[in-house]
């Protein structure tokens, strides 16, 4: 937990957010309220379509707020009555679809959102990012002469190359096969930690959830059921909602580690 003193670097207050459709307004996401310190990895962990995406892309901006309020370091960011532009928001993204661009080097790749600094500092801070995420010869390089988990580094420099107040990764690691996605997910949580940025992981994976964040929310239906320490999650789960996840999600890792040792 916080302490009183210290403001959390994000707020999300009461969210309430919806979609407008032919037939009205279809409410996705409801009273979902936590707090996220400096420095840590939050993770929202939920079934296909509880709103985990849905709350992510409020937090960048995209999608309006319909009731409560999204603050980072106590500014208001949304609001039914403000919302800021997502590029005045210093949130950096990672999402599953937000891929390299294939005609540009990794270097260019990772420099895109600096275009407008000078070329000596911008060059520097691709070369800091490319150090940071363990590719320190690879800016010369097309993004299809990298493997996958190689790609998805690069894309990690690639967000945080504009050094944001917060990062947020959708799913990203779902186009990898079993072995990279963990491995990555390690090698992430220590990419971020050593460089002491704040970030928020959306996965409907547990492993990933657990190898990552230092806290996970237990989404379903559009709520927030438990927002705890892994340890908390497993140890003290709020309702038999969130025991009954962890225990059935930990059953399924265990079968599919036991199917892959079976070849
Ligand atoms: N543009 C939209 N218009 C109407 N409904 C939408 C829209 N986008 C998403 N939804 C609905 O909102 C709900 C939450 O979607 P969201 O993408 O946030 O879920 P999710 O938990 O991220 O799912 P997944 O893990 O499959 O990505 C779903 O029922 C989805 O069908």
């Amino acid at each position: 937990m916080s302490s009183p003193l210290q403001t959390p670097a994000l707020r999300l207050e009461n969210l309430h957010l919806a979609y407008d459709t032919p037939q009205g307004e279809r409410s996705v996401v409801s009273d979902f309220s936590l707090d996220l310190e400096r420095g840590a990895i939050g993770c929202l962990l939920g079934a296909s379509g509880c709103g985990k995406s849905t709350v992510l892309r409020a937090i960048a901006g995209f999608e309006p707020v319909r009731g409560g309020r999204i603050l980072l370091d106590g500014e208001v960011l949304s609001s039914p009555t403000e919302q800021r532009a997502p590029e005045l928001r210093r949130v950096g993204m990672m999402f599953q679809d937000y891929a390299l661009f294939p005609h540009l080097t990794v270097a260019q790749n990772v420099g895109f959102g600096l275009r407008r600094r000078p070329a000596r500092e911008r060059d520097r801070q691709v070369a800091a990012m490319l150090d940071m995420v363990g590719l320190p010869t690879a800016g010369d390089s097309y993004p299809h002469e990298l493997s996958g988990g190689q790609q998805q580094r690069v894309a990690l420099a690639r967000s945080l190359a504009a050094s944001p107040d917060l990062l947020l990764l959708d799913e990203p690691f779902s186009n990898l096969d079993v072995d990279t996605r963990e491995h990555l997910a390690f090698e992430v949580r220590d990419i971020l930690k050593s460089s002491g940025h704040t970030a928020i992981l959306v996965t409907h994976n547990q492993a990933e959830a657990f190898a990552l964040a230092d806290r996970i929310g237990v989404m379903a239906g559009g709520q927030l059921r438990q927002w705890d320490s892994p340890y908390n999650l497993h140890h003290r789960p709020a309702d038999t909602f969130v025991a009954d996840f962890i225990r059935r999600e930990s059953l399924v890792r265990q079968r599919d580690a036991a199917l892959a040792r079976q070849g």
